[in-house]
């Protein structure tokens, strides 16, 4: 999977533009900057290159430019008692990505968000939901579908936080209803609530809600926004991208609704913009807002690896978390081949846990996460995480995608992942506060055999690694 090739595609097209502007190094971060905003109409093949998208404002005491506030952004779209809530949760300045877009979602068009890991793109398309539903109708008007559980759990509570009465507002305004539908839930209390009153939002897995549309307990005729997030992801799953496609175009329409996927990750974007407009996913219209399209990783990002032979690397990983004091941390390992499975082999997991509540004598809480857990382990895990107070989690990929872990400092990658793209999620559970100056990282531990595929890694997402020699 070449993501350069395509990633590159908006530069090439602005620079024919602009031959006075043709980069020298793709790391150059003035350049990067300079070109962190360009949009193109790809379905019309027409470029817009656009240095400044989004308003800015003069302010009214001394007419200089300056950048509007989340809330001057969204105040003739979302609904008053929102916009206090965000400000009171601490939502303040747009991130790059809110400013780009919010702008161009509230005047209806569809829109593919692709923006760097951490980048807010979760208030994006909530602040959107909430410029269009009714809270007085009762009906599903937004549907936001996600990979997992465990990001659905986060979405529905970033929903409802913003959702819940700011403090000081007085009276009954009917606030609005976000219902979780995820697997490994009972859906026989959401069939209940269906049928009593449907909420106006739900989040849910795609398995899920198929379930419930398939018995019609509800239907999506009434709905006016659908998000998709981590949408490269789901189209990549074969359990799920056939049934991502039926509630795209079977149990919906374009016609009817505002449409947004979005992830940091969108491998041949140009192709799934075509994709999406020929099989009705999207209106022909969909606009593509690409947020740093030549640094698809945070730059405060710190990009490490060591080598050392396989029977090394338990040691090696207890060196380095002893060296980098991590306020927390995560320790990605591979998944476990079926292969391993059937011969009996204890899971990497397992084997790494076990060494590190054996080894490590520091003050960090040691924590599990895979995918094998039951949802209710895997639940008591993130509650875990979430209280803060510092911890290592040894996970698998499943905490790769989508979650949110402000606190997360180090990243450490026992095992290679598969891909870039993979790469490019799990390094980004960290630099996740928007705003914040503080670096992070991420080390990969080696063999000598995966100093290619590492490399390949950095020519695809376009970062350095540098070698720590042990
Ligand atoms: N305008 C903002 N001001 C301050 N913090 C923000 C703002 N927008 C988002 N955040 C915070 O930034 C963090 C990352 O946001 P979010 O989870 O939406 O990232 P994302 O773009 O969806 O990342 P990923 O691609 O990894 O899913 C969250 O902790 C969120 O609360």
């Amino acid at each position: 999977m070449d993501t350069r090739a395509l990633s590159l595609s908006p530069l090439i097209l602005h620079s024919f533009e602009n031959p006075t502007c043709i980069p020298r190094s793709h790391n150059n971060h003035h350049f990067v900057r300079l070109f962190s905003s360009i949009h193109i109409n790809r379905v019309s093949k027409t470029p817009l290159a656009i240095q400044n998208p989004s308003p800015t404002i003069p302010t009214p005491d001394n007419g200089k430019l300056t950048t509007p506030t989340l809330k001057q952004l969204c105040q003739t779209h979302v609904p008053d008692q929102i916009l206090l809530r965000m400000e009171e949760v601490g939502y303040v300045m747009p991130t790059e990505v809110q400013r780009q877009a919010l702008p161009r979602l509230f005047t209806g068009r569809d829109c593919i968000l692709h923006a760097q890991t951490g980048s807010g793109k979760t208030l994006t398309y909530l602040l959107l939901i909430y410029s269009i539903i009714n809270t007085r109708k009762s009906a599903v008007q937004a549907l936001v579908l996600v990979p997992t559980r465990e990001l659905g759990m986060q979405v529905t509570k970033v929903a409802r936080i913003l959702a819940a009465k700011p403090t000081g507002v007085e009276g009954e305004q009917k606030s609005c209803t976000i219902m979780a539908l995820l697997d490994g839930g009972t859906l026989r209390r959401q069939k209940t609530w269906f049928k009593a009153e449907p909420p106006a939002v739900v989040v849910a897995t795609v398995g899920s809600l198929c379930q419930m549309l398939e018995r019609q307990l509800f239907s999506l005729g009434t709905l006016r926004v659908l998000v998709v997030d981590e949408v490269d992801f789901l189209f990549n799953s074969s359990k799920q991208a056939s049934s991502l496609r039926k509630i795209l175009t079977t149990y919906s329409s374009c016609n009817n609704r505002q449409t947004v996927f979005a992830s940091a990750s969108i491998p041949h974007h140009n192709r799934f913009l075509h994709d999406a407009v020929q099989q009705k996913w999207t209106k022909r219209d969909v606009i593509h807002i690409h947020v740093s399209p030549v640094e698809p990783m945070p730059s405060r990002l710190y990009h490490r690896f060591i080598v050392c032979d396989t029977k090394r690397k338990l040691q090696t990983l207890l060196s380095l978390i002893q060296s980098d004091a991590p306020e927390s941390g995560i320790i990605f390992v591979g998944e476990q081949s079926e292969k391993s499975k059937k011969a009996g082999n204890a899971p990497s997991t397992s084997l790494l846990i076990d060494f590190l509540k054996a080894s490590y004598h520091g003050s960090l809480d040691i924590l599990l996460l895979e995918d094998d857990m039951n949802f209710n382990s895997r639940a008591a895990s993130l509650l875990e995480v979430r209280k803060g107070g510092g911890y290592l989690l040894v996970a698998t990929d499943v905490a790769a995608r989508g979650v949110d872990f402000p606190e997360m400092t180090h990243i450490y990658n026992f095992d290679l992942p598969k891909n870039a793209i993979d790469y490019l999620h799990r390094a980004g559970r960290t630099c996740r506060k928007p705003f914040s100056d503080i670096n992070c990282n991420v080390t990969s531990i080696i063999v000598p055999e995966e100093r290619f595929v590492l490399q390949r890694y950095e020519n695809e997402l376009m970062f350095v690694c540098e070698e720590l020699i042990p």
